[in-house]
């Protein structure tokens, strides 16, 4: 079984309530009806019946929860939570509400809070900043996290290379421009999300443009420090660094270009230096070597909200949804 296959099994298993805000759009549509058909998860879906019904022409959603913000019995219970939550930064109950019923990522980050949900799936129309500042706001970091961040799982077919094609890149959708220390905790997150979620033993790389001092410049200098740091925080982990990607991957370059790295060569978590490379580097890999991608995946937030590109199928939101509910049965 694929990577992805494993997942939706694992998902089966511990059947967990996942909800989809972005009831608009019919990709989402089109994906919770795989999803209710493969018993992936259960289901709400945000918005107005008929809007949804309309939408939906077609599909078979019978099985879905469908939740009307305007129309709740639950709406003053979420106004309390949310302005609880945000009392320090001035929410008024007015504002509450008026996020609550115009604002269906707010709506379901907060049904997550109160527990009526298990996670959230967005991002098929809404942009990155938008689907997780409210989880941000709402759910906080995880205990023992500072930093959230977002991977994507990374699957290229016929691929020799990381775990039989199967990678982690990181930071690809959050944390814009990390300096060392975030560097570092983002290469402890993502070595765990890929033990959680790949099942196997997590390789990290820390990427750059140079391989063992090949290059000199302050960009350079701030992974070699992060690596420094997180080998120091993660003594447990197999991290190494700074390489460029061939060095990280290629078994021949790692051995010509990092000659004693146990790591070069091997790795199956490739940790990039900021955000530029990691999202132009997730879509090349999709676009052009034709990968899954999965993401962006949150590592760090108290409960699964996960993202989306507004570029993703129907199936990248199975996926995701199918990984959101693993996450959530993970305690
Ligand atoms: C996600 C994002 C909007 C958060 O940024 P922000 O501008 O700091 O947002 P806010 O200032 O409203 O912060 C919201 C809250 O989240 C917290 N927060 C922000 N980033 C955080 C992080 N990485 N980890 C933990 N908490 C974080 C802030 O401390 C703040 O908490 P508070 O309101 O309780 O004080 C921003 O990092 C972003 O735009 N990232 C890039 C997304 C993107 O475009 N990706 C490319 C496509 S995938
Ligand atoms: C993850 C990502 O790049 O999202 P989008 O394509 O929607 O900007």
């Amino acid at each position: 079984m694929g990577f992805i296959d494993v997942i939706k099994e694992r998902a089966k298993n511990n059947k967990k309530t996942i909800v989809l805000p972005e009831t608009g759009d019919r990709r989402t549509l089109e994906a919770a009806s795989k999803i209710l058909a493969e018993g992936i998860a259960n289901l709400i879906l945000v918005g107005n019946k008929d809007a949804i019904a309309k939408e939906a022409d077609g599909l078979d959603l019978s099985a879905a929860t469908i939740i009307d913000p305007s129309q709740t019995d639950k709406l003053q219970t979420y106004i309390d939570l949310l302005v609880e939550v945000r009392k320090s930064k001035g929410m008024t109950p007015e504002q509450a509400k008026e996020l609550l019923t115009k604002d269906y990522l707010y709506f379901g980050v907060t049904m997550v809070k109160a527990g009526d949900a298990d996670g959230m799936v967005a991002g098929a129309v809404n942009s990155t900043a938008n689907v997780l500042r409210p989880s941000l706001q709402i759910l906080k970091t995880a205990p023992g996290t500072k930093l959230v961040s977002a991977f994507f799982v990374i699957v290229v077919p016929n691929c020799e290379f990381g775990a039989d094609g199967t990678f982690i890149f990181s930071d690809s959708g959050l944390v814009q421009n990390p300096n060392s220390e975030e560097l570092a905790a983002i290469a402890g997150s993502s070595a765990k999300s890929f033990e959680t979620l790949v099942g196997k033993e997590p390789i990290v790389a820390m990427l750059s443009h140079s391989t063992k001092g090949s290059a000199a410049h302050a960009d350079v200098d701030k992974v070699v420090e992060a690596t420094r740091i997180a080998k120091e925080l993660y003594p447990n982990v197999k991290i190494d660094g700074e390489f460029q990607l061939d060095a990280a991957i290629v078994p021949s370059v790692g051995a010509s270009k990092a000659p004693g790295s146990d790591i070069a060569g091997k790795a199956n978590v490739l940790v990039f230096p900021d955000l530029d490379a990691g999202n132009i580097g997730y879509k090349l890999a999709q676009r052009l070597a034709k990968a899954e991608a999965y993401g962006p995946i949150t590592q760090g937030i108290a409960r699964p909200v996960n993202d989306l590109s507004r570029g993703c199928s129907a199936d990248d939101i199975v996926g995701v949804i199918a990984i959101t509910a693993v996450q959530a049965s993970i305690k």
